[in-house]
């Protein structure tokens, strides 16, 4: 058989107009348009196309767009296997462009629209090996696993060699794990319940249908008003019980200080954990109020923000997070999950990916699998998060039964379109937004 050949990357500017109904509102971000800049890598193969997007909430979309063409001549006229066969210096390679370098490093729209590519080609290479992208990782040996990751800057945290042997105590009982998997599904927590902008009885309602569906952990928008806080998280409490599992989300809304006040008056709803407290980068921020949280049973979360392995490695040493929250986005692609992966194993702490906006729960299934399958090993103190929309777009939608992911089957990152969808949400000519722009 011949070379399969990167041929063309093209991008589209895909748009959801979810703001009309302010789902996916909160304190910071008051009416996202889910959104996606969203990418196909063309092979000399025509039965073999690779997908990845990023996440975005609509305007700016289009500027992520451009970065992945300025990206696109790194990967395009390669074969594919000069790409996978060493996927740690292929990241190496996107990540450290000599020139484009400059308007990151690993951070902001440079890796957003990295990670579209990154997950492109991971997409590309799960189907080229005939199998979901969660498995692929799974049946890689340690030493394959790691050979996928960049160790620059995270060597004072986790060598590769403590890597390895974390994934080879695991080799063992991988596929007891794998059939658990699929006999049991991934445990989960829904989002869709309490969006900022939903009113006190679309609530209560949303509320209700999820205990119907099986859900145990809820997660609702907290923040701007201290009183409103009080009397949303009365009326969740009442409608799911204290038995239930409850987190907030306060998206960056506080000083330091103002976070461990606001929290200290929640605390009396008992919630598991508080969600970027404040500024995503302050790191010792967040330091200081796990500590000052500690004492109330509430647990520092976060990560939709933080977009790399050295961030997350500081946030780790401090002691600054009791829930780690990867972002399949945010953090570039695969290869930079699985090194954050393998650091929070190291520290203890649980993974509790970002998801949700849309493409997000189709990606972090495969992630969190592998992560219990070969890195964790144990389920305690880890759900990933669900938010019920936007699914009906995708070919392989995630599919959720009794509150919890079943695996994906087939081959790839989950994470195609459906063409008349990519068609209709084009912006800003696709039919769905000359509709919405001449209301
Ligand atoms: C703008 C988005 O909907 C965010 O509110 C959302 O990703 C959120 O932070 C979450 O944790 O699900
Ligand atoms: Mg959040």
């Amino acid at each position: 058989m011949s070379e399969v050949i990167i041929n063309d990357l093209t991008v589209r500017d895909i748009r959801f107009p979810t703001s009309i109904e302010l789902s996916g509102s909160d304190a910071m971000n008051v009416d996202p348009d889910y959104s996606a800049a969203y990418v196909t890598i063309h092979t000399s193969d025509t039965d073999l196309v690779g997908h990845g997007l990023t996440f975005t909430i609509g305007r700016g979309t289009e500027v992520v767009v451009l970065a992945c063409k300025a990206l696109k001549y790194l990967v395009v006229g390669k074969t594919l296997k000069s790409l996978t066969q060493d996927m740690g210096a292929t990241w190496r390679m996107i990540t450290s462009d000599s020139q484009l370098r400059w308007i990151g490093p690993e951070k902001g729209v440079i890796h957003l629209a990295t990670a579209a590519i990154v997950n492109a080609l991971w997409d590309l290479y799960a189907k080229s090996e005939k199998k979901p992208l969660w498995k692929l990782l799974v049946d890689m040996t340690p030493e394959e696993l790691v050979s996928c990751i960049d160790f620059r800057y995270i060597t004072d945290a986790i060598t590769p060699q403590e890597a390895i042997h974390i994934l080879k105590s695991n080799q063992d009982s991988k596929n007891q794990r794998v059939a658990e998997m699929l006999k049991d599904g991934l445990p989960a927590y829904t989002t869709s319940a309490g969006w900022l902008g939903y009113s006190d009885d679309k609530i209560k309602t949303l509320c209700r249908e999820a205990l119907d569906q099986g859900w145990n952990y809820f997660k609702i928008k907290v923040g701007r008003d201290v009183n409103d806080d009080v009397r949303r998280m009365r009326i969740i409490r009442e409608e799911i019980g204290y038995e239930r599992k409850l987190m907030v989300d306060a998206n960056q809304w506080w000083d330091v200080n103002e976070a461990i006040e606001h929290m200290k008056v929640l605390s009396e709803f008992k919630p598991w954990w508080i969600e970027e407290p404040t500024s995503p980068d302050d790191i010792l921020g967040h330091a200081t109020i796990a500590k000052a949280l500690a004492p109330y049973g509430i647990g520092v979360a976060t990560g939709e923000h933080c977009a790399n392995r050295v961030m997350f490695k500081q946030l780790l040493q401090a002691n600054a997070i009791k829930f780690c929250q990867i972002d399949s986005c945010r953090l570039g692609g695969v290869n930079e999950v699985l090194s954050v992966l393998l650091m929070a194993k190291k520290f203890n702490i649980p993974v509790c990916p970002h998801a949700g906006g849309v493409g997000l729960c189709e990606y972090v299934q495969h992630l969190s699998l592998f992560d219990y399958v070969s890195v964790s090993a144990t389920l305690e103190d880890r759900i990933v998060e669900y938010v019920d929309h936007l699914h009906e777009h995708f070919v392989n939608p995630c599919v959720i039964v009794n509150g919890k992911y079943v695996p994906p089957t087939e081959p790839g990152y989950s994470i195609t379109i459906r063409e008349q969808s990519l068609n209709d949400h084009e912006y800003p000519n696709g039919s769905v937004w000359t509709r919405v722009n001449q209301i």
